[in-house]
């Protein structure tokens, strides 16, 4: 591999599925999920793209590679199935690669969380800080029930400014927080 397909293991970039694979051995003292090599090996690790010193961690080769793009939904569907999930929130724009067809198979809603002003409706707002900048997090009023149980979809989390703004565009209801 050249120095832009390395996988994940070599990256100091985000956090991802890389963070679950500890070798073939363990994961939190369970034994690994032997789909998870293979995941992390299909994500690309790009240095300095977008920016001078950020290793991008590029999840487009294992969406060219349709089995394993099945095994990262699959892994989510097998552990949110059953649980009394109401709705998938996915964040724009990557959760929304793997957020929907989470739900369908899950059987919940999906709830977009949209970069400014893509939403028709009357939507709540949280600014964030990125690793290089700050953007913006919308979500239609309305679209969860309080109660409910969502799980909040993405690909990465690198300084969690994201993550945190979805959580709280979602706080006054019952977040459980996946990282793909
Ligand atoms: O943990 P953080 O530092 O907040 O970074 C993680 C976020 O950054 C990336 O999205 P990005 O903002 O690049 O948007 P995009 O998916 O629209 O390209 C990634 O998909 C996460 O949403
Ligand atoms: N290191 C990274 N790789 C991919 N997307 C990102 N978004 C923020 N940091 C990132």
């Amino acid at each position: 591999m050249g120095e832009q397909e390395s996988n994940n293991s070599e990256s100091g970039g985000g956090g991802g599925v890389e963070d679950m694979v500890e070798g073939p051995a363990k994961e939190n003292g369970r034994a690994a999920d032997p789909r998870l090599q293979a995941i992390s090996d299909a994500i690309r690790v790009v240095p300095h793209f977008p920016k001078p010193g950020i290793m991008f961690n590029d999840i487009t080769p294992l969406l060219l590679r349709p089995s394993v793009f099945k095994d990262a939904v699959d892994m989510f569907v097998e552990r949110y199935r059953g649980m009394g999930i109401a709705a998938v929130a996915g964040i724009e724009a990557r959760g929304f690669i793997f957020g929907p067809a989470i739900a369908l198979a899950i059987g919940a809603k999906f709830i977009p969380l949209r970069k400014p002003k893509k939403l028709p409706g009357e939507v709540i707002s949280e600014t964030y800080i990125l690793e290089y900048g700050t953007d913006c997090l919308e979500m239609h009023v309305g679209a969860t029930e309080p109660g409910e149980r969502v799980v909040v979809v993405d690909d990465l989390v690198a300084t969690g400014g994201t993550l945190s703004a979805a959580i709280k565009l979602l706080g006054e209801y019952h977040v459980i927080l996946s990282s793909i």
